[in-house]
């Protein structure tokens, strides 16, 4: 089973990805780190050459040519679900968990913006107001996610037991 982690950045995809691959004792796949390790380059210089739309059209190839371990956890960029079909392909090749959170308390988390080409010249005002408006515009299909969980005070224990409920994981 691939789990798919989605959800906006800072929510704590890439840390939650690594804590359950550890409960699950299976590998995990950051796509993010995955497209610097094939480019060669941060995703901030990638959006710098290449533009938003370069970006997506690679993290869409990424997502669908993986050759993915029969078991793994899976950390998604924020904004690659509301992109071409990716949200339908997760849904119909692994789990989704949709990990939500407050706009508030994804500002609290998102102190490294340099990292994050979309958000990287705003203060916390700005970014506020950001994340209030592209939430209302991915939430859509965030929310396609086959599980959605609070992720402010998640532990990756409570993660495996939802995951073991609804999809009979070993
Ligand atoms: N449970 C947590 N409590 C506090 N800070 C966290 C927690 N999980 C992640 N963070 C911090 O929040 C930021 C975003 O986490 P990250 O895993 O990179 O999110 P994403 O991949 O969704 O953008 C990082 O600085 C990380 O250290
Ligand atoms: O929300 C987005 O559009 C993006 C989120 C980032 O991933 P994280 O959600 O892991 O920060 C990264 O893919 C890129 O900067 C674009
Ligand atoms: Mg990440």
């Amino acid at each position: 089973m691939k789990i798919f982690l989605v959800g906006f950045m800072g929510c704590g995809k890439s840390t939650k990805a690594k804590q359950l691959a550890h409960r699950l004792e299976c590998p995990v796949i950051d796509l993010d780190a995955e497209i610097v390790q094939l480019t060669g380059k941060t995703i901030a210089e990638y959006f710098a050459e290449f533009g938003e739309s370069g970006f997506r059209n690679l993290e869409r190839e990424t997502l669908k040519t993986f050759n993915y371990p029969e078991t793994c956890v899976v950390a998604t960029g924020g904004g690659l679900p509301c992109f071409f079909d990716n949200m339908e392909w997760m849904n119909e090749n692994g789990a989704t968990v949709y990990l939500q959170m407050e706009p508030a308390a994804l500002v609290s988390r998102l102190h490294n913006r340099q990292k994050r080409p979309l958000i990287k010249d705003m203060d916390d005002e700005q970014l506020l107001e950001f994340i209030k408006m592209k939430l209302q515009e991915r939430d859509p299909f965030y929310t396609k996610a086959q599980i959605i969980v609070n992720a402010f005070d998640l532990d990756a224990e409570k993660l495996e037991d939802e995951l073991k409920a609804k999809h009979k994981l070993a």
